[in-house]
């Protein structure tokens, strides 16, 4: 597709009513006129498109400007999204590398103190390479912008929840600041832990809204995506421009697997968050301090419920001891341990030792990310199954107390050794 094609018209309208659908419904309506009648949107697998002539051109002259395949994808999620364009690239990362490639050298960024570890690596390199300074504030507190706010200030890069200390904060209020006093600056939420599902930023004040496409967006871990939401067609060239010039344009086969995936958004968000909400109370039963926006201990349940429809399945907590953590991690068995979140298997980690250890220890110390945290990121199970499995983890680490299940415990380990004594003998 070339930077002029408009997306098409994928906003089908209740016959009744004539008022769009319902989010659910749009996600799994994907418009595909295809020749044949096509159920899935076909895979477009080519590198070139032949051209009429010399001088007629067609939409489509070459993959890394535009791909049909693509274009469909763009235009479905432009709609869930609630953007004027949306662009899908080769990782998170790279929607990143390609929003802040808008910012030139003696701009600067403001962004949260507790963010995915990936994105403060960029923002460091930018500051190391391109002499683009990035402040890193509370963004609970919208005020704390203020004294920052000037006229280098080009983007206010926002997470909420943050990952992976899941704090909240108040895209409508921040955009308003933002705008009202740096008219060149760009608010961008990353949208990666709601998904458009969840909490659409653009309609709430954000001038770009990205994810990671590999999270809840795909849902099976089996792709790496970015996706980029632009507001206005405006942002919509300047980030078009960008992605046609670098060449990060997602291909052909992720493409379509990207299609598969997002179809099924809300029926896998609703199970998901459902349980993240049985597993956050269960850990606040036995006392665990837990970072969840599900759960109305959390310091901003009510401004995170004014923004988005649910909280989410990620959760966080602390077990005040590194070691018994990493105990806790070591002994589940249904719960993977992993990096990533979004996908409909349950996956553990702890933080500090991997999605955020590219922050280095100083820094995570002084931005207050507790060592012992463990990020859960709860799939679609049965949830009596991934409640029995974390409990005997607990136990087993001596996180809770339960003699009769460690002696249990301890004794199918025993047999567990013996067993594989006997096969090898
Ligand atoms: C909040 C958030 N944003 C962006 C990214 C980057 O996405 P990707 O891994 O697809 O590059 C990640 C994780 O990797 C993330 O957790
Ligand atoms: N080795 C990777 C770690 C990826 S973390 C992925 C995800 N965003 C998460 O929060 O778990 C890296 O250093 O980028």
């Amino acid at each position: 597709m070339t930077s002029e094609t408009p997306p098409l018209d994928t906003t089908p309208a209740s016959p009744i009513t004539q008022r769009k659908y319902r989010i659910a419904t749009e996600i799994v309506t994907v418009d595909n006129a295809d020749e044949h009648g096509a159920a899935s949107v076909p895979i477009y697998q080519t590198a070139t498109f032949k051209q009429k002539s010399a001088t007629q051109m067609g939409e489509y002259d070459y993959s890394r400007s535009g791909n049909p395949t693509r274009s469909h994808l763009e235009n479905h999620l432009a709609k869930i999204m609630g953007a004027a364009r949306a662009y899908a690239v080769t990782s998170g990362m790279s929607a990143l590398d390609v929003i802040t490639r808008l910012v030139k050298s003696g701009d600067e960024i403001i962004a949260g103190d507790d963010l995915y570890g990936g994105t403060n690596r960029l923002l460091s390199f930018l500051a190391k390479t391109q002499n683009v300074k990035t402040h890193h504030i509370d963004t609970t507190n919208s005020q704390s912008i203020i004294p920052h706010l000037s006229v280098k200030t080009r983007l206010v890069l926002l997470e909420t929840p943050t990952n992976p200390l899941i704090k909240i904060c108040d895209i409508p209020a921040i955009a308003k600041l933002v705008h009202a006093s740096c008219p060149n600056a760009l608010v961008v939420v990353d949208n990666t832990m709601m998904s458009p599902y969840l909490q659409k930023p653009l309609e709430l004040g954000a001038d770009i809204s990205y994810h990671s496409g590999t999270k809840y967006l795909s849902g099976h871990h089996d792709l790496m995506a970015g996706v980029i939401g632009c507001k206005t067609d405006a942002i919509g060239e300047q980030i078009y421009y960008v992605i046609n010039a670098t060449g990060c344009g997602l291909g052909p086969f992720d493409s379509w697997l990207l299609i598969r995936g997002v179809k099924t958004l809300s029926v896998r968000m609703d199970r998901q968050q459902a349980n993240a909400q049985r597993v956050a109370q269960f850990l606040e039963d036995y006392g665990f301090k837990v970072h969840y926006p599900g759960s109305r201990s959390h310091p901003q349940y009510e401004l995170h419920h004014k923004m988005a429809k649910g909280p989410g399945a990620v959760l966080s907590f602390e077990t005040g001891d590194v070691g018994t953590s990493e105990r806790i991690v070591e002994a589940t068995k249904l719960w993977g341990i992993s990096v990533s979140f979004g996908c409909v298997n349950s996956l553990i980690s702890m933080p500090c030792r991997m999605s955020h250890a590219s922050i280095p220890a100083h820094i995570r110390a002084e931005r207050a990310l507790p060592e012992d945290l463990i990020r859960l990121c709860v799939g679609i199970e049965d949830v009596e199954d991934l409640l029995e499995d974390l409990y005997a983890a607990l136990v087993s680490a001596g996180a809770l107390q339960d003699q009769a299940l460690e002696e249990k415990l301890n004794r199918l380990a025993l047999d567990g050794r013996d067993a594989v004594a006997k096969r090898k003998d």
